[in-house]
């Protein structure tokens, strides 16, 4: 799997903000959606374009490049990646939105699916799923096989906060997909959070700490 750690000033700035135990419900939010922002600038550099005839303001027919063959769902994941959507659409306003709701079991640590509404035609697509946190890599595993399962064969993925054992996981079973993430941590703690992470990132976007 490719794994591509987006070392921008702007994304480490912010995500430093993110870290910080005292940022309000209202901070994390806002930062959740820049960040998405960003990772989306970075995910979409290398999408094929191709050169489309244009009548320009001079009146002279002019080349300009427009974004060529297949295009983009975006798959936010509930609830948490709900809090990143508006950066990534922001970016891609025209997108088709692919919701798929997860959560993971407290003890087991496992995926739990249930929600998943997919635009038709996603074998025509560009999947780019949308969650703030990658931590076992159940839930992200889970997205896939359900994209996959669907037809869908080019997958992308933006999260905030990545831990080693899941991209590990994740690369086990799907090598092919290719990930942008503002930062690789450390590791897991013993209850399955990221360390140093955010925390719960569903929990600080909805205040429901
Ligand atoms: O890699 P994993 O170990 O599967 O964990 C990652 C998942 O955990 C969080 O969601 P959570 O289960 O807290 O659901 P929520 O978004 O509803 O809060 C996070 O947003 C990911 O979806
Ligand atoms: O650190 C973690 C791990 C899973 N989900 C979160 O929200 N945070
Ligand atoms: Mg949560």
């Amino acid at each position: 799997m490719a794994v591509h750690e987006i070392k921008h000033p702007l994304i480490q700035h912010k995500l430093g903000l993110m870290r910080e135990a005292g940022l309000s419900s209202k901070g994390f939010r806002e930062l959740a959606s820049e960040v998405g922002n960003l990772l989306t600038y970075e995910a979409t550099r290398d999408l094929a374009t191709e050169d489309t005839s244009i009548t320009a303001w001079s009146g002279d027919t002019i080349n300009v490049e427009r974004i060529a063959g297949k295009k983009i769902t975006v798959v936010p994941i509930l609830r948490a990646g709900l809090g990143m959507l508006d950066g990534v659409m922001e970016l891609i306003p025209n997108a088709k939105i692919s919701v798929v709701g997860l959560y993971r079991d407290e003890e087991s640590l496992e995926p739990v699916a249930y929600f998943d509404k997919v635009v038709k035609h996603i074998d025509e697509r560009t999947a780019l799923i949308v969650d703030p946190m990658l931590a076992t890599g159940g839930t992200l595993i889970a997205t896939i096989d359900l994209l996959k399962q669907k037809g869908c064969t080019k997958i992308m993925g933006l999260f905030l906060v990545a831990a080693p054992e899941g991209i590990a996981a994740v690369t086990k079973i799907h090598p092919d997909i290719e990930i942008f993430t503002a930062s690789v941590d450390e590791k897991l703690n013993d209850k399955g959070y990221i360390l140093p992470g955010l925390g719960d990132a569903g929990d600080r976007i909805f205040g429901t700490r």
